[in-house]
């Protein structure tokens, strides 16, 4: 037998000196530190290699590098011996659109589902081809105020308005969501008879009669939307004590990306769990939505939580029930860091309406006595209100702008957002960035049917119709201030970060989607500064961090690759609520970080 003839037993033999890996994390962790960094080189440049070949994933490649001593030029030999080419060539890349940035995220969607790692390669980062970035035209900023046009006194205006409160409805699939929104919308009387009717007949019609409560939310977002591509729907309604707005971001709710976009609005969470035997696990336990909608609210600053215990009929509103789920939820609500007093448990039927607004509980429900949906909604909207109310006047007038409405009027432009800071009337002056257009407020309207308003004060929704503007350089995403306020271009920023449930580990160089309010931006963690303590950023743990896995938390530096159109940045010091981001990367979200520095 030649010297290098192995027969199969001595393969065997040879594989046994390492591991069987179930995946690649498992062998990540096997490396020791010399072999990681070693691979963390060699590995992104074999996936290069490797782009027109098929057939083969991380692990695969891993193994290649690591059985050929880190020698990658036999590694590549190797695997191209194994595996075939593609017979169409690589795709092209995707033009850094707007539109091709928001299509990145539906193909990281469809990723995750199909775990397919040769699709996976294509990084966000490489489908930028930089020369077609579009272009920010920029104007030349005033920083003179201008007066209101009729001076109200905010104090006062404060004291005699009703509270505003928006909240985001979150949870798992078929947790009953719209149910129970169409039911709130229909019991309040925020809905006609006549659609209600038109929708149970319609409903009724396919042998699905409960799903009429279900459609009022679509109702209401398709006449909202009105043809028109809108980031954010929302419904208002009022109660005696508060006005509300449900913030929902169009398409699947169920989506994160969208789930992010409607939480970034909302001042207060609903989190629907339907209790039904079973499917309080399914959606919880295994990885549902339900975790990550309650990490992102929490991620991303939303200071109350209301449980909505739903689908209580379904187990004939079993206090046993209610209490196991409310067990198991609340060891993972600590963990997350929501405090007791920050979240609210209700039981309801949204089918039946008992326990949401105005239907009484039934007989067999005798044992909670607390206050039902809407009343546990206009107590936490007063304690936000509180707090926000009394910082209106602290501040200058920050505004975030979720949909701009192109005028016919030349000059003119609509935009619609939440109020971030301060407050707005009508004769005042604001800039517009990042095409720092100054432009002058003319008419404030808010609401379903669009009133006019005398002022917008701190998270109030509203629309502003503008003069002076140039709608064709406002999207979705830019922020408008107060004209002394400057936010510079910034594109490289410094991050407390904190790790969610990793797949693999974050190296120097990851490419991510950033999503900041209703924007998602392609972007590069550039640099691992330091891991610190989860509470404490001044509380250095390590400082050379060659990688981060699972809940850690750490300072990095993360660059936005989109260089020409930049998006405005605050620090998480400037602003509690815009100086928050969140990172996802192939259809998972990574982490979450608040901004400590923009300028570096
Ligand atoms: N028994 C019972 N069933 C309910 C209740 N609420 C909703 N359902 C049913 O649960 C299913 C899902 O309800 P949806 O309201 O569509 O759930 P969703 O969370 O909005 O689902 P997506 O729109 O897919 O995100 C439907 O068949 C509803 O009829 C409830 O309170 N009790």
């Amino acid at each position: 037998m030649a010297p290098y003839d192995y027969d199969d037993d001595d393969l065997e033999d040879f594989h046994d000196d390492i591991p069987d890996f179930q995946d690649e994390q498992e062998f990540d962790d096997y490396l020791n530190d010399e072999e990681y960094d070693l691979m963390s080189q060699q590995f992104p440049q074999a996936k290069k290699a490797l782009q027109d070949y098929q057939g083969w994933n991380n692990l695969a490649v891993k193994l290649a590098i690591f059985d050929s001593d880190f020698d990658l030029d036999q590694a590549l030999i190797n695997l191209k011996r194994t595996y075939k080419k593609k017979k169409t060539p690589a795709p092209k890349p995707i033009i850094a659109t707007p539109q091709a940035v928001n299509s990145l995220s539906a193909d990281t969607k469809k990723l995750s589902i199909t775990g397919n790692d040769e699709v996976w390669f294509e990084d966000e980062d490489d489908k930028i081809d930089k020369k077609d970035e579009p272009v920010l035209k920029t104007y030349k900023r005033t920083t003179v105020p201008t007066k209101p046009r009729n001076m109200i006194d905010i104090k006062k205006y404060i004291e005699n308005t009703k509270p505003h409160c928006s909240f985001v409805v979150l949870g798992h699939v078929d947790a009953g969501k719209s149910t129970l929104m169409g039911r709130l919308l229909y019991d309040i009387g925020a809905v006609d008879n006549q659609l209600i009717r038109k929708l149970k007949k319609e409903s009724e019609s396919i042998g699905k009669g409960s799903f009429h409560l279900a459609w009022v939310m679509d109702q209401t977002k398709e006449e909202r939307e009105r043809g028109v591509t809108v980031s954010i729907c929302t419904s208002d309604f009022e109660t005696d004590k508060v006005k509300f707005t449900i913030v929902d971001a169009p398409g699947h709710r169920d989506f994160v990306p969208n789930a992010i976009q409607g939480i970034s609005q909302a001042d207060v969470g609903v989190l629907s769990i339907d209790c039904g035997t079973d499917a309080f696990e399914s959606g919880f336990n295994l990885d549902g939505q339900t975790k990550e909608h309650a990490l992102l609210a929490r991620s991303m600053g939303v200071h109350y939580l209301i449980i909505v215990m739903n689908k209580m009929d379904s187990v004939n509103w079993s206090e046993e029930r209610f209490q196991k789920v409310k067990a198991d939820l609340s060891v993972f609500f600590d963990e997350i860091g929501f405090k007791e007093n920050q979240i609210e448990w209700v039981p309801v039927s949204g089918l039946s309406g008992a326990g949401v607004y105005k239907i009484p509980y039934p007989e067999a429900q005798n044992w909670y006595q607390g206050p039902n949906l809407v009343q546990r909604l206009e107590e936490l909207a007063e304690k936000v209100y509180k707090v926000s109310s009394s910082e209106v006047l602290d501040t200058p007038f920050l505004f975030a702008i979720t949909d701009v409405t192109t005028s016919k009027k030349a000059g003119e432009a609509i935009i619609t957002g939440r109020v971030e800071a301060g407050s707005i009337q009508p004769g005042e002056t604001i800039t517009i960035y990042p095409s720092e257009q100054s432009v002058l407020v003319d008419k404030i309207t808010s609401g379903n049917e669009d009133k006019t308003v005398p002022i917008a004060i701190k998270n109030d929704f509203v629309t502003l119709k503008l003069r002076h503007a140039f709608p064709e350089d406002i999207q979705a995403g830019d922020l408008g201030a107060y004209v002394t306020i400057e936010i510079p271009p910034s594109q490289n920023l410094k991050l407390h970060m904190l790790t969610f449930k990793l797949g693999r580990p974050i190296l120097p160089g990851t490419p991510v989607m950033l999503f900041k309010g209703v924007r998602e931006q392609p972007a590069r963690i550039n640099k691992l500064v330091s891991l610190v303590d989860k509470h404490d950023v001044e509380k250095i743990i390590k400082k050379k961090v060659r990688h981060l896995s699972s809940g850690q938390a750490a300072i990095v530096e993360v660059e936005l690759v989109e260089k020409k159109r930049w998006i405005p940045i605050l620090t998480f010091q400037q602003n509690k609520h815009l100086g928050r981001v969140i990172l996802r990367k192939d259809g998972k979200t990574i982490a979450a970080g608040i901004i400590l520095d923009s300028s570096i």
